[in-house]
């Protein structure tokens, strides 16, 4: 089914050398099918501390090198992963299920965090601030942290990686990861394309095993100089704990509940559309989602009608068949989170206007669903579904709403459609989230700064801000200038 069947390895890269799982270790399904698509290694403590090794020996000579060198390697990995795409895509949708189109898409959309810090690598620029005596001079350079280990989760199995490896090599960290046991083989056709590229042996490391066993290993080791982890808060929270005996830097991109506010005098087309993408993009399942969506009187109910028809009209099914906009949930238990929600909202009030119940085709397939009556008491209004599910809020003022949509631990994205150019800026200022959309659902981008505030982590990713999470400033004063 590939073009270039060696991007399939069922193994994992211990620092320069490939372990094959040999049909044993820890298998990988097909969510969509329940087939096994192939199994990877089942690593323990000792391969892990050989990885780090590696990576300590590596990230010296990686340093040293030019940034223009490290620049170049880069964008052959970059060029590679293009040239790739389409195998790339065809591993992620099989392991992880969204659809062949919008795997095409994750593949460039990771990419292009390759290509951007291909670009920063040779912009890690330093200072020279005017001395505090006439004798002094104060530089202030800038150096990569190290031996950086990175911990993943499976709905983007190529962009969360390589929104780290990006500028971990750009700055001339190693890395050590550990990608989600629900999608391994995405981050080992990376590693695959990363040593075709020139990226030197034991600089990159793709652990496969059980999570507690490899994360233990990577939080306690004093050579792991940053720990840069996107999950769930409550993983992230046992993380940031388990890192704190050796003060290790933290990159963590959490948990989210987006709101998503809709003005009456917002465009209702571009409204739906909008909610359409920032809800249903992976089937619901990204930390950007759409969680809550507020719509102001004037307009709920026009708003309600219309995004429910758009949702009816489209395709669930397998990733791979043509047309397909919903793919299936990763496994039984987000399928039963997102039941768990819809019948909480019910019980409490809230009235389906489409979908509402299990797929037809069974399985991990969902009815995309649109709810309407929902209240701050139910349980979708405080927990991150991350499901197909649309659960619309009535509200009346911008007071209001800024309240109810601040109501929450979280604080990662958030979303606001209105043609008023006063209110989208007081709004935008208000909402308590490290990210806004105005009259977009859709705002990720290399460019820009992506992360969180409060439960939904620290840090940020991509844009030029991107690279300093993964360098330390030293500050060299220089005496005796006479
Ligand atoms: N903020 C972001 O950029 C971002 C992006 C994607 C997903 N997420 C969040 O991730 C969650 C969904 O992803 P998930 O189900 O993979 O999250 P998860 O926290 O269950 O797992 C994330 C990663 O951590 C590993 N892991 C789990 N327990 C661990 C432990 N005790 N020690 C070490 N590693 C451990 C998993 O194997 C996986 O690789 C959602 O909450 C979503 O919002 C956030
Ligand atoms: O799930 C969260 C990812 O960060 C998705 S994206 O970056 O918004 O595509």
């Amino acid at each position: 089914m590939l073009d270039d069947p060696g991007l399939l390895r069922e193994a994992a890269l211990v620092g320069p050398r490939w372990i094959e799982a040999n049909g044993a270790g820890i298998p990988v399904t097909n969510p969509s099918t329940g087939a096994i698509l192939g199994h990877v290694p089942d690593l323990g403590p000792a391969e892990v501390t050989e990885a780090i090794r590696a990576a300590e020996v590596a990230q010296k000579a990686w340093a040293a090198r030019t940034a223009k060198e490290r620049s170049q390697i880069l964008r052959r990995w970059f060029d590679l992963m293009m040239t790739r795409q389409d195998d790339l895509a065809r591993i992620l949708t099989a392991e992880q299920g969204k659809p062949f189109p919008e795997a095409k898409g994750e593949i460039a959309y990771g990419a292009s965090f390759i290509e951007w810090f291909a670009e920063e690598a040779r912009r890690a620029y330093g200072e020279i601030v005017p001395g505090h005596a006439p004798d002094k001079r104060i530089l202030v350079t800038k150096q990569p942290i190290g031996v950086v280990a990175a911990i993943t989760p499976w709905n983007f199995p190529n962009a969360m990686i390589t929104r780290k490896a990006g500028p971990a090599f750009a700055a001339g960290c190693a890395m050590v990861l550990k990608p989600a046991s629900e999608t391994p083989f995405s981050a080992i056709a990376l590693a695959v394309l990363a040593e075709r590229a020139g990226l030197p042996a034991g600089l990159f490391s793709v652990l496969t095993g059980r999570s507690t066993v490899i994360g233990a290993v990577l939080t306690a080791s004093p050579v792991v100089r940053k720990l840069t982890f996107t999950g769930s808060t409550e993983v992230g929270a046992a993380l940031y704990a388990q890192c704190a005996p050796t003060i290790k830097k933290l990159g963590l991109e959490l948990g989210g509940n987006a709101p998503f506010i809709v003005f009456d005098d917002a465009d209702l087309d571009e409204a739906v559309e909008g909610a359409l993408v920032a809800k249903f993009r992976n089937n619901g399942q990204t930390c950007v989602c759409a969680n809550r969506i507020y719509v102001q009187s004037g307009i709920h109910d026009a708003f309600a009608r219309r995004l429910a028809a758009r949702v009816a009209r489209l395709k669930t099914g397998d990733g791979f068949d043509v047309g397909v906009t919903f793919g299936p949930l990763i496994d039984a238990k987000a399928v039963a989170k997102v039941q768990e929600h819809i019948e909480d909202a019910k019980a409490k009030g809230a009235q389906v206007l489409t979908g509402g119940a299990a797929h037809e085709l069974g399985g991990h397939f969902w009815q995309p669903t649109v709810l309407t009556g929902l209240t701050a008491d139910m349980a979708i209004t405080r927990a991150e579904t991350f499901g197909p599910v649309a659960p619309i809020y009535r509200f009346e003022t911008e007071a209001e709403v800024i309240a109810a949509a601040n109501e929450t631990e979280f604080g990662l994205a958030s979303y606001v459609y209105s043609r008023d150019l006063a209110r989208t800026l007081r709004v935008a200022e208000a909402l308590e989230a490290g990210m806004v959309g105005v009259n977009t659902g859709l705002i990720s981008t290399a460019e820009a700064p992506f992360g969180g505030i409060k439960a939904s982590g620290l840090g940020r990713e991509g844009s030029r801000h991107g690279l300093d999470d993964f360098m330390e400033l030293k500050y060299i004063c220089l005496g005796g200038i006479q």
